[in-house]
């Protein structure tokens, strides 16, 4: 049976599935998919580091399993088939990616590194439309991703051993079939469950809305006066008004084209409108709504919405707004808002968190990123506005990261300081495990803020005493961000200008989203103290998101503006840090990534000077 309208539109090509997994066959043949198998030969060996998300990696692997596929049909044949799909899924946990075990001790220890633990399973897929021309094939590529997270129960060796022996693990990503015996190591699983099983059918069926039935005109007028976008829903697909010609394989759906899509016969009509559109841009509208997802978090944020259904949810609107001290109306568009944003969950009893949401946007708590929002919403939100003067006139004058501008008032700082401990909480451990440094004894982390990660340092490093080196104005203020009181003994906070004053000893220094602030003669003349205070054999570990060529990750992005509108500092690629540190006497310059936005940079002080 064909539920789905639009895999109907597919039943007169020629579909070739570009994979040897009997999962992905089934799926898509219980979706009434009629296509043919042909196991794509692509070795699955692309060089992760060079991902910048492993969901990229994973994408990148389906397109190329599925255009090896066409290429070699079509030279087989010299007839392409009309649409190749490829897929790969994978589990990743703590940025390491897991796919299919080489042998029962690969399986064990996947399985050991899920137990009772979260991780994320990501399925990539390509669908590319291929069209032979003057014997030359020429392709069209679509392709996305989705993540499922699963949670594993606490299990013991013996089961582990047990469900390792049944064989089951050995062809399947992470060493586990959720659909069969592995489905009992599961406690609970969000999202997709056919995406961890290895096909997400329900974006790929969204995705053939998008590529095959453009929205009908009447769809179009309806967002022009409502601004709802009428996409993601599978009615669209239902071709009564369009027919099989409207709906077949638009050129402008099939490679996203988002310009002028050709006039139909009548060209446009008075509306401006053409008997063809092309495809319904609802990326670029979520781009234009975008701020407006921003500022409702930022909002429910301000107002404690995480807090008070953390402690108390699910609570009805009318609770909530008693409790925020706000109109019961307001919150309750704020609270459904939130839910379509994924930030909290509707129920029969009322509003609650998501763990996303109790984890990070409440205010307490080592992940949470409350002070990161409310930085962003207070500071970033003011200055962002005045973009536009930013890029005619390039990088602000007032030089200096806001937590070093003497002018800056305590509020403004402690605020600062609050976002920065968010973050580096977050990333601490990723960045101190990057690299292997139980080799150094001595560390000095300049302009380490709340030494959030000078104690994951001291924490992975038994033998290394930590200096955290900042503004004493800064320092100041250490002690409100560590409650608990006393800081562990091999850490120590020294007050000074890492411009000005002498840098304490150290065999290892640490410049952690620091250089960015800063133009290059400043850079310059920090990496040089640096570089004389280091004594050969010792290090420099610098953190950064960088902005290389390979990552067009949008996480790098909005650090570029961040540069333009905060101070004279720029973003810089990972080539420009490495040469950076090269000219200041760093040699062995090696990079790592620390989770999906952060890189870090590993140097080693040469023993003649630059
Ligand atoms: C987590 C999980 C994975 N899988 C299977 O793991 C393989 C992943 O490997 P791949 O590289 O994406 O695919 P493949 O099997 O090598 O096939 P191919 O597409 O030819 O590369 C696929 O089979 C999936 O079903 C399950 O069956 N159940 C699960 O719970």
């Amino acid at each position: 049976m064909v539920l789905s309208p639009v895999i109907g539109k597919l039943l007169h090509k020629r579909v070739v599935l570009a994979s040897a997994s009997p999962r992905r066959r089934e799926i898509l043949s219980q979706a009434g998919l009629r296509f043919e198998v042909v196991p794509s030969r692509f070795k699955e060996k692309l060089d992760k580091a060079a991902f910048p998300t492993p969901y990229a990696y994973a994408i990148e692997t389906a397109k190329q399993k599925a255009l090896e596929v066409a290429s070699r049909m079509h030279q087989k044949d010299l007839r392409a088939p009309d649409v190749v799909i490829g897929a790969d899924t994978i589990v990743t946990i703590g940025g390491l990616i897991l796919e299919k075990p080489a042998d029962k001790q690969d399986a064990y220890r996947m399985l050991s590194r899920l137990n009772g633990k979260e991780h994320s399973v990501f399925t990539g897929v390509a669908i590319i439309h291929c069209c032979s021309e003057d014997g030359q094939l020429d392709t069209d590529v679509c392709e996305f991703h989705e993540e499922t997270t699963v949670k594993f129960s606490e299990l013991s060796e013996d089961l582990l051993w047990e469900y390792i022996d049944s064989g089951e693990p050995m062809d399947k990503a992470g060493g586990y079939g959720i659909q069969a015996l592995g489905g009992m190591l599961v406690e609970c699983v969000h999202g997709d469950f056919l995406n961890v099983v290895g096909f997400p059918l329900n974006h790929f069926c969204k995705k053939l809305v998008e590529l095959y039935c453009p929205p009908r005109r009447e769809d179009v007028q309806r967002v022009k006066h409502e601004s709802i976008p009428p996409v993601d829903t599978f009615e669209i697909a239902s071709d009564t008004a369009q027919g099989d010609e409207g709906c077949g394989p638009s050129r402008a759906g099939v490679d996203g084209h988002t310009g002028q899509a050709p006039a139909g016969p009548q060209g446009p009509d008075t509306n401006g409108l053409v008997e063809n559109p092309p495809p319904f841009p609802s990326d670029l509208l979520d781009l234009i709504d975008g701020f407006k997802a921003s500022k409702a978090l930022f909002t429910a944020c301000k107002l404690k919405v995480f807090d008070v259904l953390k402690e108390e949810g699910p609570l009805k609107a009318v609770d909530v707004a008693r409790k925020i001290n706000a109109s019961v109306c307001g919150t309750g568009r704020l609270l459904d808002v939130c839910v379509a944003l994924g930030l909290l969950e509707k129920t029969d009893t009322g509003y609650r968190n998501t763990r996303l949401a109790s984890r990070h946007l409440a205010s307490e708590g080592v992940c949470s990123l409350h002070g990161f929002v409310a930085y962003n919403d207070e500071h970033a939100w003011t200055v962002f506005t005045d973009l536009e003067s930013a890029v005619r006139q390039g990088p602000r004058a007032a030089a200096g990261s806001p937590a070093e501008d003497p002018s800056q008032s305590r509020d403004r700082r402690l605020r600062f300081m609050r976002a920065m401990h968010g973050l580096a909480q977050l990333t601490a451990r990723q960045v101190a495990t990057a690299f292997d440094l139980s080799r150094f004894t001595s560390a000095c982390d300049l302009g380490g803020c709340t030494g959030a990660l000078a104690r994951e340092l001291a924490r992975e490093y038994p033998r290394l005493k930590v200096t955290v080196f900042d503004l004493p104005e800064v320092i100041e203020h250490v002690s409100s961000f560590h409650p608990e009181g006393r800081q562990p003994e091999r850490l120590r906070f020294v007050p000074g200008d890492f411009f000005k004053d002498d840098l304490p000893d150290a065999q290892l220094y640490v410049l952690s989203r620091i250089l960015h602030d800063w133009a290059d003669d400043r850079v310059h003349e920090l990496l040089s103290r640096v570089s004389r205070s280091c004594k050969p054999g010792g290090g420099l570990l610098v953190v950064e998101t960088a902005l290389d060529e390979r990552r067009a990750a949008r996480a790098s992005l909005p650090a570029a503006l961040n540069a333009l509108v905060r101070t004279q500092g720029r973003e810089r690629s990972l080539a420009e840090y490495r040469s950076l540190l090269g000219q200041h006497g760093f040699r062995e310059v090696q990079v790592a990534q620390a989770g999906d936005r952060l890189d870090v940079v590993l140097g080693t002080r040469a023993s003649s000077a630059p």
